[in-house]
């Protein structure tokens, strides 16, 4: 909750360090109110920036500014305890001796609010999480998605103007994390700081982020809404974070996209110029011999990987114009598609989308 009269300013940061092999050069910008999903191959600079931003790690260069307020200019900073933020982990690392309300008033408490006051405040995060009735059980007593909803409770409870989180339901299993998915996402709605996640999971960043920045060795490869980045994505990591097959090519103006790696694309879709194009996997079919018919894609390529998805299958060739292909476990069986065989990938022109690079 924000005290009457203070303004929140949201986040302006750039941070550069060095961290291990790689550069970080990233920059965020946010209003209040607004979650920002980071997201990136693993060793990529997220946790640093995260860190950075919590002031653990210094800065070399850049800045951090929050709600008005200049935390770190590449010179000096606010040490951590200084800085407005609550961190959250996969880990909840919560006091085991301690019962939730106790955990939940640490923060204030360790900021000099006298005891009551402070239980006061964790009695009502706990209420927001929807743990009211489960304030004396200490974190053995609580299951995991409990857990992460006390750890929540306790990184709001300081008023924080920025929020960190990091993989945050990355130790809970598929139900719970679907469940504590939506409690963090009804929480964050009424929170009115800058909220930054750090996820490997595309459906976190997809549901809980209003914008995404995605991080590749150290630096920003492409940033956008979440229907921008669906609909566009614009490095092999996002295309595959978001489920497409992408190609960056060139295009004329009969329709045909040369790949880098000579792969020919025909598309409905504009093509002149530098191009990426995109295919959707269920897009693709496969069969055993050369398709016939309307103007069409089929390369010959041979299968790498068969894993299966529900009642779906995924196949990856590669060849030409490298694919992933979802099929029905029913062509899976009728074609018999396995390892190392050869077969036709077919996909209509107007399935490929194209979008200037
Ligand atoms: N304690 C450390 N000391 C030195 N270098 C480190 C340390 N922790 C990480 N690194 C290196 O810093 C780089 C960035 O790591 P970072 O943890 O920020 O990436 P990340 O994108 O969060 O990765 P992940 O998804 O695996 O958590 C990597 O090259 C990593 O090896």
């Amino acid at each position: 909750m924000t005290p009457p009269g203070l303004r929140r300013d949201g986040l302006d940061a750039r941070v550069r360090l060095s961290r291990g092999a790689i550069e970080v050069d990233v920059a965020l910008t946010a209003e209040p109110g607004q979650v920002i999903g980071i997201l990136g191959p693993n060793g990529g600079g997220k946790t640093s920036t995260v860190l950075a931003l919590a002031g653990v790690l210094p800065l070399a260069a850049g800045h951090v500014e929050v709600g008005g307020r200049l935390w770190d200019d590449g010179r000096r900073r606010l040490a951590p305890e200084q800085r407005q933020v609550g961190l959250m982990l996969a880990d909840s690392l919560l006091f085991p001796h301690l019962r939730a309300l106790d955990n939940v008033a640490f923060g204030p408490r360790s900021r000099g609010v006298p005891r009551q006051q402070a239980r006061q405040r964790a009695r009502a995060e706990l209420e927001r999480v929807g743990l009211a009735d489960r304030e004396s059980a200490r974190p053995g007593e609580l299951s995991s998605g409990q857990q992460a909803r006390v750890a929540l409770a306790r990184a709001l409870a300081t008023d924080p103007a920025l929020l960190l989180l990091d993989e945050p339901l990355a130790a809970l299993d598929p139900d719970t994390r679907a469940r504590t998915r939506s409690d963090l996402a009804a929480r964050l709605a009424a929170y009115d700081g800058v909220t930054v996640l750090v996820t490997h999971d595309p459906l976190d960043a997809l549901t809980l982020a209003d914008h995404l920045v995605f991080v590749e060795d150290g630096k920003v490869s492409q940033t956008g809404t979440p229907a921008d980045v669906l609909s566009e994505p614009r490095s092999a990591y996002v295309g595959t974070v978001v489920g497409l097959n992408l190609y960056a090519g060139q295009g004329d103006s009969h329709g045909h996209v040369r790949t880098a790696d000579g792969g020919l694309i025909v598309t409905t879709s504009p093509t002149e110029g530098p191009v990426w194009a995109t295919v959707p996997p269920s897009a693709v079919s496969l069969h055993l011999h050369e398709p016939e018919g309307s103007p069409r894609n089929a390369w010959r390529l041979r299968i790498s990987a068969v894993t299966m998805q529900g009642q779906s299958a995924r196949v990856g060739l590669v060849g030409g114009v490298p694919l992933t292909a979802e099929v029905t476990l029913e062509s899976v069986t009728a074609l018999g598609l396995q390892v190392g065989h050869d077969v036709w990938a077919a996909v209509k022109a107007t399935e490929v989308r194209t979008y200037p690079r």
